[in-house]
């Protein structure tokens, strides 16, 4: 390091320039004055803004020169006055008024005007509180768009078939191959498809779902692909993205895929070859990096045989499949997914059970839920509307879980549903009248011999 003294007049010279330079081309109006409000400089924006000449103002007082000023009372208090609103040629200024020290002594004041007007100031303040806004609209956007909702934590159950199912996803998650999650109706499949995204590399990035059996055949290519603009009538300008362009850096879940007409297969199938997507109307197509998950709950090897499932996009699919096992070949994870459910239907519908009778825990051991997980969620909150006190008992449960026979589908006939109609609405009147079983008889206009018929036909003895 060079001290002053060794240094070339020279480079004190440079020195001297590139300050001033700096001094004048600053954009806020500087001035500075001695320790009396002696201006000593002034630059040329703010000789501008004031409309003087620099050389006229050279040891005139501050206070002739400049309206409102304070900078010689700063002088006098030594306390810098910062951000502080002065009004000088019509107009709301911000002004900082800074005392320089040196050794312990005040030697000058600078003043910086840092707007030409406030009004500068607040629209720019309003610029980033408008960027705030959108930024936090966007953020939000994002998360919807991410769209992930669960993890793998959040999948209830530890049996063995599940334990595998969670090896596997951990596995897949972690690469970019294309998955198809295989399972009957209410397994989870779609829950899956969330915690194998969440464990990807991907994360951050959205997870967009299709519905394909959901959406309108005319309109499932434009709804995946896009469109581009004036592709037809009534087409947005500027086209719109489809799915699978909104799913770009992320991964879409396209589920029931067995739905899917052999036409839009094919399409289908292009798309996961070229990675990249033709949107409707468009000259070019479009790259796209995205990582797909399917999901049905038919037997596409089935359909392939029958010539309803093109065998190639099958191949495609079925590079790693998962089958989620259905409820009733897991059935000791029925206790903890009744207890988490239970949870979860308390903070929804703010009904809560402390428990459920062992009685009524057999029943729900003992029937094969065709329904799988939904089904159970739906009855239990079915059970919870039905609840005296707060224990599920076994009358809490629907009709064809008490009477219900081994592996029939009677309940799912007409009369079984009419016999269930019939018993929540004994139920229901009985705890109208709380009990007051003359009083059910008026209201539901019956003859009392056949009431007493229906209550031991629906065990609703205990029932009040
Ligand atoms: N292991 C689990 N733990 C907790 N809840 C679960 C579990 N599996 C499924 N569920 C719940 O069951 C319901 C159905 O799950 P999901 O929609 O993922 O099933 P699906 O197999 O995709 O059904 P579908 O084939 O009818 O579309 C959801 O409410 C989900 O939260």
């Amino acid at each position: 390091m060079h001290h002053a003294e060794e240094k070339e007049p020279q480079h004190l010279l440079e020195a001297y320039e590139l300050m001033k330079a700096a001094f004048e081309n600053a954009y806020e109006g500087i001035v500075i004055t001695d320790k009396q409000g002696f201006i000593l400089m002034m630059n040329e924006t703010y000789a501008k803004f004031l409309r003087v000449q620099v050389n006229e103002v050279i040891g005139r007082h501050v206070t002739e020169v400049i309206e409102n000023t304070r900078m010689h009372i700063v002088a006098q208090t030594g306390k810098a006055e910062l951000a502080q609103v002065q009004q000088i040629r019509g107009g709301n200024m911000l002004v900082h008024r800074i005392p320089i020290i040196q050794d312990g002594q005040l030697v000058a004041v600078v003043g910086k005007v840092l707007f030409q007007d406030v009004k500068e100031l607040y629209a720019l303040s309003e610029r980033v509180q408008q960027l705030e806004e959108e930024l936090n609209y966007y953020k939000g956007e994002l998360l919807k768009h991410a769209g992930v909702r669960y993890s793998l934590d959040d999948m209830i159950g530890n049996s063995p078939a599940m334990q595998k199912v969670k090896q596997m996803a951990k596995r897949v998650a972690t690469s970019d191959t294309t998955v198809f999650i295989g399972g009957e109706s209410g397994t989870g499949k779609e829950m899956l498809a969330h915690a194998i995204h969440q464990l990807s590399r991907r994360r951050l990035g959205p997870f967009v779902k299709v519905n394909c059996a959901a959406i309108p055949e005319s309109l499932l290519e434009s709804v995946l692909f896009g469109y581009a603009e004036g592709a037809f009538t009534g087409a947005v300008r500027g086209g719109r993205k489809g799915k699978f362009e909104m799913a770009h850096r992320g991964s879409i879940f396209l589920d029931e895929i067995g739905e899917l007409s052999l036409p839009m297969q094919a399409k289908l199938l292009r798309v996961l070859q070229e990675k990249e997507i033709e949107p409707v109307g468009a000259v070019h197509p479009i790259k796209v990096d995205v990582r797909i998950i399917a999901a049905s709950n038919r037997n596409l090897e089935q359909m392939v045989k029958e010539n309803r499932f093109r065998e190639d996009l099958y191949y495609r699919l079925n590079v790693v499949t998962i089958t989620l096992p259905p409820l009733r070949e897991r059935k000791e994870d029925i206790p903890e997914l009744t207890h988490h459910l239970l949870e979860q239907l308390a903070h929804e519908i703010g009904i809560y059970a402390k428990g459920i009778t062992p009685e009524a825990m057999e029943c729900l051991l003992s029937y094969h839920w065709p329904g799988n997980i939904r089904e159970l969620r739906n009855v239990l909150e079915r059970s919870l509307h039905m609840m005296e006190g707060s224990v599920i008992q076994k009358e809490h449960l629907p009709y064809h879980f008490i009477t219900h026979q081994s592996r029939d589908h009677h309940h799912y006939s007409l009369r079984m549903a009419i016999e269930q109609a019939e018993r929540d609405h004994i139920q229901c009147i009985l705890k109208i009248t709380q009990g007051d079983r003359e009083q059910a008889i008026r209201l539901l206009g019956i003859s009392r011999a056949s009431f007493y018929n229906k209550l031991k036909k629906y065990q609703l003895y205990s029932t009040y």
